[in-house]
C-alpha cells in the first residue's frame, strides 16, 4: 500500500492506494501535516511507501520524520515522466504539472490530451498524441480571483464563491460572482475550443477543488475527476520505479 500526498498551494491532499485503487481521501492543513499522516499510517499499518508531489511551502523535514517508518519518496525534475518535456524552461515547471501530464499520458495513450486543474490557479497542460509534454497555461484560480478583487481595489468586497444567477450582474455582489465565475467558465471553454479545433483524437480532462463546480457550468460536456492528481501521483511512482 501506498500513501500518496499532493502539498499544493492552500492546501494538502493524500489518497490511500493499494495498486491501482483508491482506499480513502484526505484533505488537510499545511499546518497539519505530521500529525495527519501519522494518523493515517496507525489506520494503514499496510503502508510501505509515501510519494510526496510538491508545489507548497512546505519543508521535506515533516515528511522525512516518517522515515523510520516507511519509504518517502519525492518526485522531483529528476524522477522519470513518460513524456518528453518540451517546455522551454523545464526546471521552473511545477512538479504538479508534471505529475498531471504524466498521470494523463499514462491514462490516455496515443490520444492529444488537455489536464485543466481548477485549484488555487487554474493550469493548463498539453500532452500530444506522440507523448511531447507542450506547455499550456497559468492564470488565478476561482478563491484567488475574488481575493485579487478585494485586495487590491478600495470599494471590492471579499466575496465567498456564489453561483452566478446570470451574465449581466445587477449589483456589486452579482457583478463580482459573474465576474468571476463566469470569466472563469469563458475562458475553460475558450481554451478547450482552441483545443478541439487544433486536434480530432482528444481527451480533456478536469481536476482540482473546483473541478466539480467549474463542470456543469461549461459548454463543453468534459470529464471531472477532482482526484485525478492523486491518482497520478500513484502512476507517476509506480512508472518511476520501473523507469528509474
Ligand atoms: N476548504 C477549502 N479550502 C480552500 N479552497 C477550497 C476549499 N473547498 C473548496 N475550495 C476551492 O478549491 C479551490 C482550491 O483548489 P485546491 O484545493 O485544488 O487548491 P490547492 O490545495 O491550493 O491545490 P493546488 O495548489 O494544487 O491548486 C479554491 O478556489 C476554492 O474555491
Ligand atoms: C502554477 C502552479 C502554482 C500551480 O500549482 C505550480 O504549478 C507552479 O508553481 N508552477 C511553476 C511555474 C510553471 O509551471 O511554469
Ligand atoms: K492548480
Amino acid at each position: 500500500m501506498i500513501v500518496a500526498v499532493d502539498v499544493g498551494n492552500t492546501r494538502v491532499k493524500a489518497a490511500v492506494f493499494e495498486e491501482n485503487t483508491s482506499v480513502e481521501f484526505f484533505v488537510f492543513d499545511t499546518k497539519e501535516i505530521q500529525n495527519q499522516l501519522q494518523k493515517i499510517l496507525k489506520k494503514y499499518p499496510e503502508v510501505t511507501h509515501l510519494v510526496v508531489s510538491s508545489v507548497g511551502n512546505v519543508t521535506q523535514d515533516v515528511f522525512l520524520a516518517l522515515e523510520n517508518e516507511i519509504v518517502v519518496h519525492f518526485v522531483s525534475h529528476k524522477s522519470a515522466f513518460p513524456f518528453v518535456n518540451t517546455y522551454a524552461t523545464p526546471m521552473t515547471l511545477g512538479i504538479d504539472r508534471m505529475v498531471l501530464a504524466a498521470g494523463a499520458t499514462l491514462s490516455f495513450p496515443g490520444q492529444n490530451r488537455l489536464v485543466i486543474d481548477a485549484g488555487t490557479c487554474v493550469t493548463y497542460d498539453c500532452v500530444d498524441a506522440d507523448d511531447r509534454y507542450l506547455g499550456g497555461a497559468i492564470s488565478p484560480g476561482i478563491r484567488l480571483r475574488y481575493e485579487a478583487l478585494h485586495n487590491y481595489t478600495a470599494k471590492l468586497p471579499l466575496l465567498s464563491l456564489e453561483p452566478p444567477l446570470d451574465f449581466v450582474g445587477n449589483s456589486t455582489a452579482s457583478a463580482i460572482h459573474s465576474g468571476v465565475v463566469n470569466g472563469l467558465v469563458y475562458e475553460i471553454d475558450g481554451f478547450i475550443e482552441e483545443f478541439k479545433a487544433k486536434y480530432s483524437n482528444f481527451i480533456i480532462i478536469l481536476t482540482g477543488g473546483d473541478a466539480l463546480f467549474l463542470a456543469m457550468r461549461l459548454k463543453n460536456t468534459i470529464f471531472a475527476n477532482s482526484n485525478f492528481l492523486l491518482e497520478s501521483l500513484n502512476q507517476t511512482f509506480q512508472y518511476s520505479i520501473h523507469n528509474d
